[in-house]
């Protein structure tokens, strides 16, 4: 989750169940993209002008930020190419004249059809999200997009997603693009609980010697966080694992694991290898279908994890894999960093 390198930023996109908001608007800068077939240049996309309605907070550093267009020009949602796709939006600074980008949060029910919602982290000094940050209810935001930055394959089987802080924001449109037609694993790194408070792991790590074993937990079983109130994005996970609930095999597809850094739960490298190895040996493991590991999350975790994206020619592009996935054995299950 990293924006180029120049002010000019990109224009991002939406999931599919964002599709039917810009019926009956003027469409502004819509624009998507397929994974590594960048244009050496942002298109020059014009903002349209959405009104701030609401901030949920989250924690002491974010916050739900929910916007309505500010008139008929709204940003075109309904991309058909978009429609698998990891997509997000740009934000102006207005007064320093730059942009960032910030992952589309997927529709939830009973939000209206025109609301769009974000995940936003003020970043110390950060300059676009104190700025977000510090807009009072009511207040103009500007906005460009769609743009794709990763189109889901149609014969995706298996998801491991490797979420660090709000890099969980494209795990949840992974998700809801999916629906259950896959099998997917959220593991979801925070620095402090209260980014993901109530959240609960669904596989159990049982300490065996200096290696893990996982099993399924029961829902509300890690007792320490099965009675305190949900945070939003916990909410949001458990509706899209209800979502992914299939009758016939009568359990979600979904999975979610948390590790936290200040309960001592850092996410280890044993920890992603035995998710690969569980889904590996799923009854899927015959079925023809692509198999991804994705990691997201600021620039120093996605480093870590499966080295840097380079910028070649004004292009992003995925770079080599090197960081702690380059070291294992991942077989046939293709790496995608955001
Ligand atoms: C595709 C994509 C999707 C994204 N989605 C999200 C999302 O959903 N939610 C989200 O919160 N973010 C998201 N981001 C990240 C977001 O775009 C911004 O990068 C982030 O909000 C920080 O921007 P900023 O302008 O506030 O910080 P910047 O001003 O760009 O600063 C970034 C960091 O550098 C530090 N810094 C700045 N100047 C200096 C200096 N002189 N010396 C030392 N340190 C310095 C700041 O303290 C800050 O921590 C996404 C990025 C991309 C590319």
């Amino acid at each position: 989750m990293k924006n180029p390198p120049t002010a000019q930023s990109r224009t991002l996109g939406l999931g599919k169940s964002m599709k039917m908001v810009a019926a009956g608007r003027v469409a502004v800068g819509s624009f998507c993209r397929h994974w590594d077939s960048l244009p050496s240049q942002s298109p020059s996309g014009e903002f349209a002008k959405y009104i701030l309605v609401g901030k949920d907070p989250v924690s002491s550093t974010c916050a739900i930020f929910r916007l309505m267009p500010a008139g008929n020009v709204a940003i075109d949602l309904d991309d058909p190419d978009c429609e698998r796709a990891i997509t997000s939006l740009q934000f102006k600074q207005p007064q320093l004249q730059i942009a960032r980008a910030y992952t589309c949060l997927p529709q939830q029910q009973g939000q209206h059809m025109d609301e769009l919602r974000f995940l936003i982290r003020r970043e110390q000094k950060g300059e676009v999200s104190n700025f977000l940050h510090r807009l009072p209810i009511g207040a103009e935001i500007e906005a460009r997009g769609l743009h794709a930055e990763y189109i889901v394959p149609k014969d995706v089987k298996s998801v491991v997603f490797i979420a660090g802080g709000t890099g969980i924001a494209p795990a949840l449109q992974v998700a809801d693009i999916l629906e259950g037609q896959a099998d997917m694993h959220i593991l979801w790194a925070n620095r402090k609980r209260e980014d993901c408070v109530g959240g609960h792991s669904d596989t159990k790590r049982i300490s065996s010697g200096s290696w893990w074993s996982f099993s399924r937990t029961s829902p509300g079983a890690d007792t320490k966080v099965a009675n305190v109130q949900k945070s939003a994005l916990v909410s949001v996970l458990e509706d899209l694992k209800d979502q992914a609930t299939t009758p016939e095999a009568k359990r979600s597809q979904l999975l979610v694991d948390y590790y936290v850094d200040e309960e001592g739960a850092l996410m280890k490298p044993q920890d992603v290898t035995k998710v690969i190895r569980s889904i590996s040996t799923q009854e899927n493991a015959t079925v023809p279908g692509k198999k991804i590991v994705f990691v997201s999350g600021p620039e120093g975790f996605v480093n870590y994890w499966a080295g840097p994206k380079q910028w070649i020619g004004g292009r992003e592009v995925q770079g080599p894999l090197k960081g702690v996935l380059s070291a294992m054995d991942l077989d046939d299950w293709e790496v995608v960093k955001l």
